[in-house]
């Protein structure tokens, strides 16, 4: 299921929905993800009194609504010891038993331990002649819950989700939730939420393993969807009639799906109209505009060129040929009388100082301006288009390519900017070929080329993934063969632009560490 963080009232009639759906389809027991009542994370809206008094409403009109099938949600819970993370049974007009999950989740973008109070014993309630046990994402992930739950005699694990996705997580999951249903004897079904939220992706992708440690059942990744599972009386849960397959999707197609969903539901779900974008001709805003467009549908997307005195026409004719593509509307707004007025309105404060940088950034910024009056009217939100390697090391400008509202590949490093458009290409062409093998360049001024400024992007990119995701050292990255000077370089252009990424807009979350709530680094430091 993909609720909506904060709509505790839609998200229950949601699970209302799709209880009755469970019903029809033959099931008398329904299992629904970790915290469906709020959406996951709640963050603050967490330490709000009327934010609770919402779930006891929720919870009421569940109970009044939903007959004759059993329900596992999952909600916090307010009560004397404090907030807890359950897991609560509903059955016949009651909640039947609730259990508080004991493992709370404090790393990387989790941050439970600022809201909840941990649980401590296991529950197990009986269903239809079977021992069921319950608990909540983090938990199985650490020694204990599980054990506990076989050991008060249960003979199915429960274990509700909101596990966010990154690059591998599906097998990591898989492989986990398997090992734990061998070593204990007990089937698990694995309950996983849907949707982005802000810049996590949740891939849902839930899954049935029997107790010998097969997933005898897999649900799609990326989409709302439900699984009917059989047991057996001795509590063996019976293969469906078609095995299930193997989860093969490349991973360029799960990363490009998990950026479509990441950009679909952060632009609807907060009430926009739809997108616009600046379109260059080069590669990021390419692979940028094919997502928006198979996010929100090509009438939702608009392209706007910005040529300049510096823009090659090639870019121009790549950029029109990418929009038509994609059947998305683009038009032309030259930013030169833009561009020559601040030139000349800066005159006289620049007297007698040499052109650089400045009169760069000052070409970003009129389109950063042109493009933000398009989304106040229009109502699309702004996507920028920086990646990985850029935001890293700075290579972007303030109030100007980095202005907007959602930044769809931030956590794209450049390299895999490639291999997505390559992938993208091989669903149908929309990037030409040639945007694909040009030099990338900023077109800022003549002649310019990216590598003039930066290292080529794959030592680029292998530095910063040693030095950003695997938080290795300097030293340590030279030895494995990369020139010191260059990883040195590299190091102190990551350091010194926290404060761009600070004001950077959100984007979609795909790897182990983002530039998110996962890496936070001070602005101020002496390191
Ligand atoms: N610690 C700090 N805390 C808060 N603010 C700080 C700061 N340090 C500098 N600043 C401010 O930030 C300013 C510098 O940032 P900014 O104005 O953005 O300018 P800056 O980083 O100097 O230049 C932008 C760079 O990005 C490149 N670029 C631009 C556009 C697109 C692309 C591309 O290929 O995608 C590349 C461009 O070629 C240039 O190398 C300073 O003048 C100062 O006002
Ligand atoms: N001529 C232009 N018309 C429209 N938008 C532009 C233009 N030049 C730059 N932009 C906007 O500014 C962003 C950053 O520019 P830049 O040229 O560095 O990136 P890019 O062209 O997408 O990718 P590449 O790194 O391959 O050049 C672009 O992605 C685009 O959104
Ligand atoms: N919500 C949670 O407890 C998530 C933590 C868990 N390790 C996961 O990402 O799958």
């Amino acid at each position: 299921m993909n609720p909506l963080v904060g709509d505790v009232a839609g998200n229950a009639e949601h699970v209302i929905a799709e209880a009755v759906r469970a019903r029809e389809a033959g099931a008398d027991m329904a299992v629904f993800p970790e915290l469906v009542l709020t959406g996951y994370p709640p963050e603050d809206l967490l330490l709000r009194s009327e934010l609770h008094a919402r779930i006891e409403a929720a919870l009421a009109r569940i109970q009044a609504e939903v007959r004759d099938i059993t329900l596992v949600i999952g909600y916090p819970r307010c009560s004397v010891g404090g907030l807890f993370n359950v897991a609560g049974v509903i059955r016949d007009g009651e909640v039947v038993a609730e259990y508080a999950k004991q493992h709370l989740p404090n790393y990387s973008v989790f941050d439970e331990k600022r809201y909840f109070q941990q649980g401590a014993t296991p529950t197990v309630f009986e269903h239809q002649g079977l021992r069921i046990g319950l608990s909540v994402c983090e938990d199985i992930w650490q020694e204990g819950p599980a054990q506990q739950a076989a050991a008060a005699g249960a003979q199915v694990l429960v274990n509700i989700n909101a596990s966010p996705f990154h690059r591998g997580k599906r097998g990591e999951r898989e492989a986990l939730v398997s090992r734990l249903a061998r070593d204990h004897g007990m089937a698990i079904l694995y309950a996983n939420l849907v949707g982005g939220q802000d810049e996590l992706v949740f891939d849902g992708a839930s899954f049935v393993v029997d107790a010998g440690g097969a997933i005898i059942q897999r649900a799609p990744a990326f989409v709302e969807a439900s699984l009917l599972q059989a047991f057996d009386a001795s509590a063996h849960a019976l293969a469906p009639p078609s095995p299930s397959e193997a989860a093969s999707a490349s991973d360029e197609a799960t990363l490009y799906d998990a950026l479509v969903l990441g950009v679909r539901d952060y632009v609807r779900k907060n009430g926009f109209s739809g997108a616009v974008l600046g379109l260059s001709g080069g590669i990021d805003s390419a692979l940028t505009l094919a997502i928006a467009a198979d996010a929100l549908g090509p009438d939702a997307v608009e392209a706007v060129l910005m040529p300049s005195r510096y823009t090659a026409d090639m870019s121009n004719e790549d950029a029109l040929e990418e929009a038509r593509l994609l059947g998305v509307k683009a038009q032309t707004v030259p930013i030169e009388p833009a561009f020559q007025s601040f030139l000349e309105m800066l005159e006289p404060a620049f007297a007698g100082q040499a052109v650089d940088v400045t009169e760069e950034n000052i070409q970003a910024r009129c389109r950063g301006i042109i493009l933000m009056a398009i989304s106040n009217k229009s109502g699309r939100i702004l996507l920028t288009t920086g990646n990985k390697s850029e935001m890293a090391v700075g290579y972007a400008t303030l109030y100007g390519d980095m202005a907007g509202g959602f930044a769809p590949i931030k956590d794209v490093p450049k390299t895999l900017v490639y291999r997505l458009a390559a992938y993208r290409n091989r669903r149908s062409p929309v990037i030409p070929e040639r945007v694909m093998t040009r030099a990338p360049s900023a077109e800022l001024r003549p002649d310019q080329v990216d590598q003039d400024s930066l290292p080529p992007y794959e030592v680029l990119d292998a530095i910063l993934r040693l030095y950003i995701e695997e938080d290795e050292g300097v030293e340590a990255i030279a030895a494995k063969g990369y020139p010191p000077e260059v990883v040195r370089r590299v190091a102190r252009l990551v350091d010194r632009n926290e404060y761009k990424r600070r004001q950077a807009p959100p984007g979609v979350r795909i790897s182990e560490r983002a530039f998110g709530r996962d890496r936070r680094y001070p602005l101020t430091s002496g390191f």
